[in-house]
């Protein structure tokens, strides 16, 4: 009997879905099928009734606005939140990050309740901060994860949170510190693939894992339990040359700007 599908929950990618976050989802799937391992994408809009027991849940990014309407949606289904915490492994991005959070406070002060999974919270930061991004990733042999970000908001973590990684060229989590991203739980335990459930978030953009597979195949392990062997490389894409393309000074120094609120080429929110 063949072993059943891993299955990867995509939430709200009609509401979610700036920056194409939801190819999160193809990269899981597919680094899972190339190793001989089933699985399969639920996607999952705003009209339907979310389903129970998927493995990996996935949440990306989206305007103000949306992530209002996103984080409503998720708290109207409550064993939702809660799978996503105690028995899945989650990736949140940008507003995914920001919706698992306790509380968003927008511009004009307002505060909108956060989901409250990750202990962190979230309010508008004077400008948006907009450009690529290098981050040291905490996580065990993910190395330096490269992204592009757009947000508005800003976000401080709590004591029940760790950073993903710091944030070595562009922007993190706050305009004053190096912080990047949240796990859960923290500290990781030191045999991390045995920690699911886990959520992990960032404000990276890209598809993240399609600019990152080493991630991706975190998030994996930490799902069937165990380290993945590598790919053929006939599989994959030369990343070295990839990421000198993506970090056009391959220095570090990236392309990273601070904008004033209002002037981004690409606001979202
Ligand atoms: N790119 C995003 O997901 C943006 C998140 C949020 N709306 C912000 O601007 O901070």
């Amino acid at each position: 009997m063949s072993a059943p599908a891993v299955s990867i929950g995509l939430l709200l990618p009609d509401v979610l879905g700036t920056y194409s976050d939801a190819g999160n989802a193809v990269v899981l799937a597919r680094r899972l099928q190339w190793r001989g391992i089933p699985a399969e994408v639920v996607t999952v809009t705003a009209d339907d009734a979310p389903p129970r027991g998927c493995d990996l849940y996935l949440l990306g990014g989206g305007e103000d606005t949306a992530q209002y309407f996103a984080a409503r949606w998720l708290a109207r289904h409550p064993w939702l939140p809660t799978a996503m915490t105690t028995t899945a492994v989650t990736l949140g991005v940008c507003a995914g990050l920001q919706l698992l959070g306790r509380s968003m406070t927008d511009r004009d002060g307002h505060e909108h309740p956060g989901l409250g999974a990750l202990d962190l919270t979230t309010w508008a930061a004077p400008g948006r901060a907009v450009g690529e991004t290098l981050v040291r990733c905490r996580l065990p042999g993910v190395g330096v994860l490269t992204g592009f970000v757009n947000h508005g908001g800003a976000t401080v973590l709590g004591a029940d949170v760790a950073p993903l990684g710091e944030v070595e060229h562009g922007h993190g989590n706050d305009p004053a510190g190096t912080a990047e991203g949240a796990v859960s739980p923290a500290p990781l335990p030191d045999d991390v693939v045995r920690a699911r459930p886990g959520v992990v978030a960032t404000y990276l953009h890209g598809p993240v894992l399609a600019r990152n597979p080493a991630l991706a195949d975190h998030l994996l392990a930490r799902v069937v339990g165990h380290a993945l062997p590598d790919l053929d490389p006939d599989r994959v894409p030369d990343l070295a040359a990839l990421r000198r393309t993506r970090v056009p000074h391959g220095d570090g120094r990236g392309t990273g700007t601070h904008r004033p609120e209002g002037t981004s080429p690409c606001p979202a929110r």
